[in-house]
């Protein structure tokens, strides 16, 4: 049998004494467009930031392909780091660098790439990304769009074998949405990499979610996981049917 990706086996995440997310267990397998659903302050971020090495849990561990992320010495730590991408919901790119720059300095840090090496790949992730061109251009000089598929060009410029995103199309149209959603799906095929997604977006979660958890603030645990349009159907748990088909306890009741 295969072993999964990732594996989350008994998490608990919180601050301080305050627990979030309680025995989170679950796997991630290679190539999952993976979403961690729930609403509001349920604790998505958290169990992100848990993931990432961010914030470290109060019990478990987070196993990629075998090796445990907090049981690992800070050497392990930083080889699973550089196959990692990361982006927030800001995008956090440099307002004082181009996108040239932004996306280089990846590269710059932990290849040993040479200049012109630098600017070929750089050219290829913008380009892989819709912004051929915008090279010189700078942050403030984007749309909110262009701005997320920046953010998306600099979490790929290390070809990652892991992609992390925290609500990828906040702020966007549905439009917008949708295309970011494509290109996610296109980038990560051209890839070959994996995706863990924050979101309550739900369209990006039934469209391009091919597994998902869905984290619950009332006990503070997972309610269920499984294929998206599989839970909106017939998930064991009624609160997971009515987020995923967007219902209100109140319209349920009224049906
Ligand atoms: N740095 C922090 N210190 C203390 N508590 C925090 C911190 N960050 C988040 N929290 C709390 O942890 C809980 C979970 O927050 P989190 O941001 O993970 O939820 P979320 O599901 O991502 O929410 P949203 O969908 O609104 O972004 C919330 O009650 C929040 O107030």
């Amino acid at each position: 049998m295969t072993r999964p990706f990732i594996e989350v086996r008994n998490l608990s995440i919180g601050y301080g004494a305050r627990p979030v997310q309680k025995d989170l267990n679950f796997n991630v397998n290679k190539n999952d467009v993976f979403f961690v659903v729930g609403g509001s302050g349920c604790g998505k971020t958290t169990l992100l930031k848990s993931m990432i090495g961010l914030l470290p849990p109060s019990q478990g561990d987070v196993c990629y392909e075998g090796v445990a992320f907090y049981g690992s010495d800070h050497e392990q730590q930083l080889a699973l780091l550089k196959n990692w991408g990361i982006t927030f919901q800001t995008g956090a790119l440099f307002s004082s660098m181009t996108l040239a720059e932004n996306v280089a300095l990846p590269m710059q840090l932990y290849t040993k790439l040479t200049g012109a090496q630098i600017k070929e790949a750089v050219a290829y992730k913008l380009a892989l990304v819709g912004l051929a061109g915008f090279e010189a251009f700078y942050p403030s000089e984007l749309s909110g769009g262009m701005h997320k598929r920046a953010g998306l060009a600099r979490a790929i410029a290390l070809d990652p074998k892991l992609l992390f995103f925290d609500e990828p199309s906040a702020g966007l149209d549905p439009i917008s949405s949708m295309r970011l959603d494509e290109l996610i799906v296109q980038v990560c095929g051209a890839l070959d990499s994996t995706v863990i997604i924050v979101s309550h977006e739900l369209p990006s979660i039934l469209t391009i979610g091919t597994h998902c958890i869905f984290l619950d603030s009332e006990s503070k645990t997972m309610l269920d996981s499984g294929d998206p349009k599989v839970l909106a159907e017939s998930s064991q748990s009624i609160k997971v049917r009515n987020f995923l088909n967007r219902q209100t306890s109140a319209e349920v009741v009224s049906q």
